[in-house]
């Protein structure tokens, strides 16, 4: 029987209050089609709250409700038929309204701000924004005509569940007007007691009907929604005896008995065996049974007591919600805050076990999707703008559940675009709280667990870099997360270095190079006397780590020194005897003329040349300034200057940096010596100068430092120069005359051919046949066929041949 008033008796038209009518004028007509489905949710929230308060109310008024029977919420879709519109009918048995009720809660507004929020909403474009805010400022209910063009509510107060004369009313609205009715229910009595909402489905919005897209909608938005099972109806196929079928299959049987009665007695055994092998199957049909499925099995796991809840069930849960099958997460935090002024949140969040590839390829545009803020379990949104958390962060997941949100609309403006959002103090005090955490958490695993945290590292060890550049709120805890490689250990972070830093020490050494591993990077030229006095050196092999202690520049106060650059000092130097000062003093005056003339073959490379306090066994380094580039810098300053033009500031810039480096000679280098006591011998006079000795010693010279370019992680100026360089050496080495010219002369290549020839011109020769014994296949069959041979002897070959195998047959 319909929902529609028949009969005018008992029928009250009422008109909505004004603000309901603005309400439904901007859902109906503002909100964008992709926020149609949070009908849904705001229906089962409207649910949920009426079978709370009936579980509250009936603590003291037993009266009420009796605590037997379950308190549900259901949903069925009816598809329309003969032309009628599909329906979707949404009920609960909570507390239920009046027909009084029906009239006042669904016809006016009672909430506070209302009046500004429609204002703000009705100003606004932003009608995604709007949809955020639904269900945080009541517009709940009226959200239903989003989808449906008559809406009709049916309702028995919970007071009367016992009366069964009680009269259960109806309240019906369509899209268009802004008036509604209330009326007895034609149908009569149908609830015990609660509310049936039943949608008449636009025709564009009749997708609704399909039970899995329901079923989707309820997982997506609700199914953590409420405490309260969600059956949902469902028609299932079922199979049950058929008892037409097995009537007739009966009837069969026993005239098949008469016949086999007149059979031969040995042949009725074998009849009898085979047919106890085929027993008759009873004849069964495939009916459609009701059924009622429920949809969230699961109470909200963030709702219950962390003590109650297992490592599997937080996975289980952080793998269905976000939908993250690729790694199990690595560590989650699950805690309860308190915002002052009534609001109160709870929260899950999780450190994924890996993180997207898409974090990786572009760090600095990734942008939050897996924050879920919640209030009182209701799904609200998971689009908190993209720079709601900082890019370090942004793969965090997590669920924000807040409580009392809707009492505070101070701490959600009414006001719907997304930056406003973002900014309410409400918000901003979650995005500490969630920061906070995240950091806590990484922390704790890092002092209790090495082993853990070993692993953590591994997938979030450039997060902490990253973070430590981006965040300079964050800075000095991210920057503590991270671990490096040294000389010494393999996993130490910066705390850990000082406590192991020597006496007088006043540097945190370090060297960078992104793409070598950290043994390679031990055996640098820069680090030997380090290394070989046993210092720690950091071991910077990430891109990243050089950008990180560059961006840091101190560690508690101690300044990082990289080894490839001028200013290292061991800090004992004042310690050092005087005889050691003076012997140091005694080398550089000896290496003077050296330095001096080496200063003038490398203008164009380095800046100054000196003697060196860092090498052991290395003749030489090229060591960059404090404002130089080093090699690893270098290297990633060529991509970029690659796309500068040649006058660009920047590009002039970059050629300015690339020559502050010094060329230190380590004094204890027999090379170093040796090409010391060759300048030396050099004539001063100018009339006495050896042209042919001084090329020589320039030679030699430009292959040192081309090899400690090399050495040092730089490019050579000019590879080709370079190479011919290096062959007048080895010619020399060999007592090969020098000048000797290679014989370059080469057969010039034939005229040039006017015309096209055929095709078959420029298919390869067939090669030429040698006249010796061979297996010729052709092309197409090469990869077809494949032949063994065997070498016989000449009598073999005699005994084969002289039978009737013949030579070519064989
Ligand atoms: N299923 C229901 N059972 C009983 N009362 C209901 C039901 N749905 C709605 N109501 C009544 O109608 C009122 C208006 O509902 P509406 O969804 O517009 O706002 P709200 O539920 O009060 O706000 P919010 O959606 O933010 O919780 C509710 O306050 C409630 O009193």
């Amino acid at each position: 029987q319909d929902l529609e008033a028949d009969l005018p008796a008992g029928k009250s038209t009422h008109s909505y209050q004004s603000d309901v009518a603005r309400l439904r004028g901007i859902v109906i007509n503002r909100f964008l089609s992709a926020r149609l489905d949070v009908f849904l949710r705001e229906l089962i929230s409207n649910a949920n709250d009426a079978l709370e308060k009936l579980r509250l109310t009936a603590l003291t008024d037993k009266g009420l409700w009796d605590g037997t029977g379950e308190l549900n919420i259901t949903i069925k879709a009816v598809p329309g038929e003969d032309g009628e519109r599909g329906r979707i009918i949404i009920a609960d048995n909570g507390i239920g309204m009046t027909k009084e009720e029906l009239t006042a809660n669904l016809g006016t507004l009672a909430k506070s701000g209302t009046t500004e929020f429609l204002q703000r909403a009705e100003g606004s474009d932003d009608a995604t924004g709007t949809g955020n805010l639904i269900g945080a400022f009541g517009v709940g209910f009226y959200s239903s005509f989003l989808v449906a063009d008559k809406v009709y509510v049916a309702s028995v107060p919970a007071r009367s569940s016992y009366d069964s004369d009680a009269t259960q009313y109806v309240f019906s609205s369509t899209a268009e007007d802004n008036e509604f009715d209330v009326y007895p229910d034609p149908r009569g009595r149908t609830l015990e007691r609660g509310t049936e909402i039943t949608l008449v489905l636009k025709p564009d919005a009749e997708e609704y009907l399909d039970t899995i897209a329901i079923a989707k909608l309820v997982h997506k938005h609700s199914v953590f929604s409420t405490q309260f099972p969600i059956y949902m109806h469902e028609m299932k196929d079922k199979e049950v005896p058929d008892e037409d079928a097995e009537a007739e299959a009966e009837a069969e049987r026993s005239e098949k008995d008469e016949t086999d009665t007149l059979l031969d007695e040995d042949e009725a055994i074998i009849e009898d065996i085979e047919e106890e092998g085929e027993k008759p199957e009873p004849k069964t049909k495939t009916i459609k049974v009701e059924d009622w499925v429920m949809l969230n099995a699961q109470p909200p796991l963030w709702t219950q007591d962390p003590k109650n809840i297992s490592s599997f069930e937080y996975e289980l849960f952080y793998q269905a919600t976000f939908k993250d099958f690729a790694a199990k997460p690595l560590a989650w935090h699950h805690f309860s805050g308190d915002l002052g002024s009534g609001i109160s949140f709870r929260t899950l969040l999780y450190l994924p076990g890996k993180l997207p590839e898409v974090y990786w390829q572009n760090p600095l545009q990734t942008v939050a999707r897996d924050i879920r803020l919640m209030v009182k379990r209701v799904f609200i949104t998971d689009d908190m703008g993209e720079d709601y958390l900082p890019k370090w962060a942004s793969w965090l997941k997590a669920i924000v559940d807040g409580k009392n949100f809707a009492l505070a609309p101070d701490d959600l403006p009414l006001n719907v675009s997304r930056e406003t959002l973002q900014n309410t103090s409400f918000l901003r005090q979650i995005r500490s709280a969630l920061l906070k955490r995240i950091l806590q958490t990484f922390t704790k695993i890092a002092e209790e667990d090495t082993e853990k945290f070993e692993k953590v590292h591994a997938v979030y060890g450039n997060v902490f870099k990253l973070g430590a550049v981006e965040d300079t709120k964050n800075k000095e805890k991210l920057a503590s997360l991270a671990r490096f490689a040294t000389n010494i250990r393999n996993f130490t972070s910066f705390d850990q270095y000082l406590e192991e830093k020597k006496e007088n020490q006043k540097q945190i050494f370090y060297v960078a190079d992104a793409g070598k591993t950290a043994n390679q990077l031990m055996k640098s030229v820069f680090v030997e006397k380090l290394i070989a006095r046993g210092y720690e050196v950091l071991l910077l092999v990430d891109p990243l780590d050089e950008v990180l202690v560059n961006n840091l520049k101190k560690w508690k106060g101690i300044p990082f020194q990289d080894a490839a650059k001028a200013g290292l000092k061991f800090g004992d130097e004042k310690l050092d005897s005087d005889e050691d000062k003076a012997l140091r003093k005694e080398e550089q005056d000896r290496f003077e003329p050296l330095t001096k003339w080496l200063k003038k073959q490398v203008d164009e490379v380095v800046r100054d040349v000196i003697v060196s306090d860092r090498l052991v066994s290395s003749p030489c380094a090229i060591v960059a300034d404090e404002r130089g580039y080093t090699a690893n810098i270098q290297r990633m300053m060529n991509a970029a200057k690659a796309k500068l033009g040649k006058d660009d500031p920047q590009a002039l810039f970059h050629d300015y940096a690339k020559r502050q480096k010094v060329l230190e000679i380590n004094p204890r280098s027999p090379l170093i010596q040796g090409l010391l006591k060759r300048v030396e011998r050099l004539p001063e006079d100018e009339d006495e100068r050896d042209a042919e000795a001084e090329d020589e010693l320039r030679e030699v010279a430009a292959i040192l430092i081309d090899g400690a370019l090399v050495r040092s992680g730089f490019e050579v100026t000019d590879s080709d120069e370079f190479m011919v360089r290096v062959d007048r050496v080895l010619r020399r080495s060999l007592g090969v005359d020098e000048h000797a010219p290679t014989d370059t002369a080469v057969k010039p290549a034939p005229p040039v051919d006017p015309e096209l020839q055929d095709e078959s011109f420029y298919e390869p020769e067939p090669e030429e046949d040698d006249g010796k014994a061979k297996v010729v296949v052709p092309d197409h069959l090469k990869d077809d066929v494949a032949f063994e041979m065997e070498e016989i002897s000449d009598e073999e070959y005699e005994k084969l041949t002289a039978g009737s195998m013949r030579h070519e047959e064989l």
